[in-house]
């Protein structure tokens, strides 16, 4: 991975923040593709220690700015853990901004992948690829959270980026 591009994969900040900061004020936008009840991906529940036959909550979005997505993401957390935690009530305003409020905010290691997201519907049917992917499970007060995060190729022109 070229040094530009490890900057952005290996940060373990607020990537919300990171791209508000890299795209002009007011231009970042949350654009959420799915919200749903559903069964998670087997390597998802893994990597929650969960069942994965037990239903989830599950939420898709894309990161965008100028709406122009650089982002795609998708979060997963057991039911039994968001109890009371008000994620449902998220619509648009970010999951990092929510999450790095939490004073007692533990972020576990980052994974990382060249492999295009998995999951169809992020791919939005415009032309943007993914180039990189990682993800890292955020604990905070008894909830685990998923958060699985791919970079697109738009972010290589906006930002006049490597190509990988
Ligand atoms: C985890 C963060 O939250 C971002 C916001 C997300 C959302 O609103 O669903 C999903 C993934 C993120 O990249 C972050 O800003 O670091």
């Amino acid at each position: 991975m070229s040094a530009p591009w490890w900057q952005w994969v290996a940060s373990t900040d607020s990537l919300t923040a990171r791209l508000m900061a890299a795209g002009k004020p007011g231009a970042f936008r949350v654009r959420v593709l799915r919200q749903t009840i559903g069964l998670p991906q087997r390597d998802e529940a893994l990597a929650l220690g969960i069942a994965h036959r037990r239903y989830a909550w599950l939420r898709e979005v894309a990161l965008c700015i100028d709406e122009t997505p650089w982002v795609v993401a998708r979060s997963v957390a057991s039911l039994h853990h968001l109890q009371g935690k008000g994620l449902g009530n998220l619509g648009e305003r970010s999951l990092g901004s929510w999450l790095f409020q939490k004073p007692d905010l533990v972020r576990g290691p980052l994974e990382v992948t060249s492999a295009a997201p998995p999951f169809n519907r992020l791919t939005l049917g415009s032309s943007a690829s993914s180039l990189w992917g990682r993800r890292s499970v955020f604990e905070h007060g008894g909830l685990s959270l998923l958060v699985q995060e791919y970079f697109l190729s738009t972010m290589t022109d906006a930002l006049s980026l490597p190509s990988r």
